[in-house]
C-alpha cells in the first residue's frame, strides 16, 4: 500500500511501458508516449498563450540560471485535467499533493543550470515555499516536442541525458528512501540550440498543497 502523497517504483513499474533507469543512486524512471501528440500540440498552444519568465526559488544570484518562461496552467482546463487523471494513474499519488501544473518553454539559448527541484532545508526560502505542503517529493516532467537541437536534460551524477520526444514523460524521486534530500538527482535543462523546447512539470510535495 502506498502512502498518501507518495508514489514508488513498483507502483511506476506496473505501469506499461516504464522503465527504471538502472542505478543506485536514485529512483528516475521514463515512459514513451504517456501523453499523445495532440494533447501535446494543444497543450503547447495554452503555454504559447500565457507566458511569463521563469522564477527561481532559493535565488543564487545568476541571473542567467533558469532563461525560460513559465506558463501556469489553470486546473479547470480539460487538457490539464485530462493530464491530471494519467498523472494519478501512472504515479498512484493522491492530486491533493500537487503543485499547480506548469508548462515551460524554451527558445534557441535559454536553459535552467543544473539544479536539484527540492528546496534546500533551512535555506532562505524554505519557509516560505514549504511550510504549509513541505519539501517536494516526486518530480514529474513530460516533453511536449522533439527540439531539432540542443535542449536535453542532463542527469550529471549519473551521466544520463534524454533527449526530448513528443510525449515522453520522465519521473524521479526527489529524496533517497529514509526520504532525506537526494543531491544525485541534479538535472540540467540544456540549450536550445536550434527550435522551440516545451515541457510540462508537475511537482508533488510530501503534505497537501492546500
Ligand atoms: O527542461 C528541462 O529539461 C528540465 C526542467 C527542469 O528541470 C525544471 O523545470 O525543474
Ligand atoms: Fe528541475
Amino acid at each position: 500500500m502506498l502512502e498518501p502523497g507518495e508514489s514508488s517504483a513498483d507502483r511506476l513499474l506496473s505501469h506499461g511501458g516504464v522503465q527504471r533507469v538502472p542505478s543506485d543512486r536514485l529512483e528516475l524512471f521514463q515512459l514513451r508516449n504517456f501523453l499523445d501528440d495532440d494533447l501535446c500540440a494543444s497543450l503547447i498552444q495554452k503555454i504559447e498563450a500565457e507566458r511569463r519568465p521563469s522564477t527561481l526559488a532559493d535565488a543564487n544570484g545568476d541571473e542567467y540560471f533558469r532563461t525560460s518562461e513559465t506558463c501556469d496552467l489553470s486546473p479547470d482546463l480539460p487538457e490539464v485535467r485530462e493530464l491530471e487523471h494519467r498523472l494519478e494513474n501512472l504515479s498512484g499519488i493522491d492530486p491533493a499533493y500537487g503543485e499547480p501544473v506548469q508548462g515551460q518553454r524554451y527558445i534557441v539559448g535559454q536553459e535552467f543550470k543544473p539544479h536539484c527541484d527540492y528546496f534546500t532545508p533551512g535555506g532562505n526560502d524554505w519557509d516560505r515555499y514549504c511550510s504549509v505542503a513541505g519539501q517536494r517529493s516526486w518530480t514529474f516532467m513530460i516533453y511536449l516536442n522533439a527540439v531539432e537541437a540542443g535542449g536535453a536534460t542532463r542527469f550529471k551524477c549519473i551521466g544520463k541525458t534524454f533527449q526530448p520526444e513528443a510525449g515522453k514523460l520522465l519521473c524521479w524521486n526527489n529524496r533517497r528512501p529514509d526520504r532525506s534530500i537526494n543531491p544525485n538527482t541534479l538535472h540540467h535543462g540544456m540549450k536550445v540550440r536550434k527550435g522551440v523546447k516545451y515541457v510540462i512539470t508537475k511537482w508533488y510535495r510530501e503534505k497537501p498543497w492546500g
